[in-house]
């Protein structure tokens, strides 16, 4: 069967946050259809929106899947229950967030899913990881590829590297070895 590529932003700020993205990616790997094929490098962002909570680690991940758009939603939204999320404030803290950014060229606008995300063009903690993996990509409606986007957002936005990577061959690795501050 052929695989559509999608794009999915991963964002934490509770608790052991290192562990939280590895979790969630592993979960991911297990679901039937769906392979990570790509992953950003992880930053460690300002709140945007809601500004009284702490910062979050932000990072982006490249998926081939065989599932729809609203499969992988489903999957997404699962995946945010198994790691126990509690949705309490809008734009609030929270242990695991998974966004379906990107679906091929996909534009779809339904209840519960819109794709392109609709506030993806506005977020550098969005488009900063996710022009590492996907520069070239033309997101859908807007006639620019991300790394334009990513270059028009840079200004002023609290968006910086982490020194610890997330990695594919071994996302079961170390948890333990990350230091406090990034794992807290
Ligand atoms: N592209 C998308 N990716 C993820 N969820 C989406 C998308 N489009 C619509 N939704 C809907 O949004 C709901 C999730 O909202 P959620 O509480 O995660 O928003 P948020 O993360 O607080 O804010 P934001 O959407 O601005 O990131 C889901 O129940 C889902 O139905
Ligand atoms: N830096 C940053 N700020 C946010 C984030 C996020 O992932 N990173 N997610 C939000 C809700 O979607 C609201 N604000």
């Amino acid at each position: 069967m052929t695989e559509a590529i999608a794009y999915i932003g991963l964002g934490t700020n509770l608790g052991r946050r290192m562990a939280h993205l590895e979790k969630a990616l592993r979960r991911l790997e297990d679901r039937n259809g769906v392979r990570i094929t790509q992953l950003s490098s992880v930053y460690e962002t300002a709140p945007v929106g809601y500004l009284n909570q702490p910062d979050f680690l932000n990072a982006c991940a490249e998926i081939k899947t065989t599932r729809s758009p609203m499969d992988l939603l489903h999957i997404l939204l699962d995946v945010e229950q198994e790691l126990h999320r509690v949705r309490r404030i809008r734009w609030g803290p929270r242990t695991i967030d998974l966004d379906l950014l990107l679906y091929d060229d996909r534009i779809i606008q339904e209840e519960q899913l819109v794709v392109p995300h609709p506030r993806m063009t506005d977020r550098s903690f969005v488009l900063v990881p996710l022009a590492e993996i996907a520069p070239d990509v033309v997101i859908p409606g807007t006639g620019q590829t991300v790394a334009w986007w990513a270059e028009e957002r840079k200004q002023g936005s609290e968006v910086v590297k982490s020194p610890y990577t997330l990695n594919l061959q071994s996302l079961t690795a170390a948890i333990k070895e990350v230091p406090e501050k990034w794992n807290r």
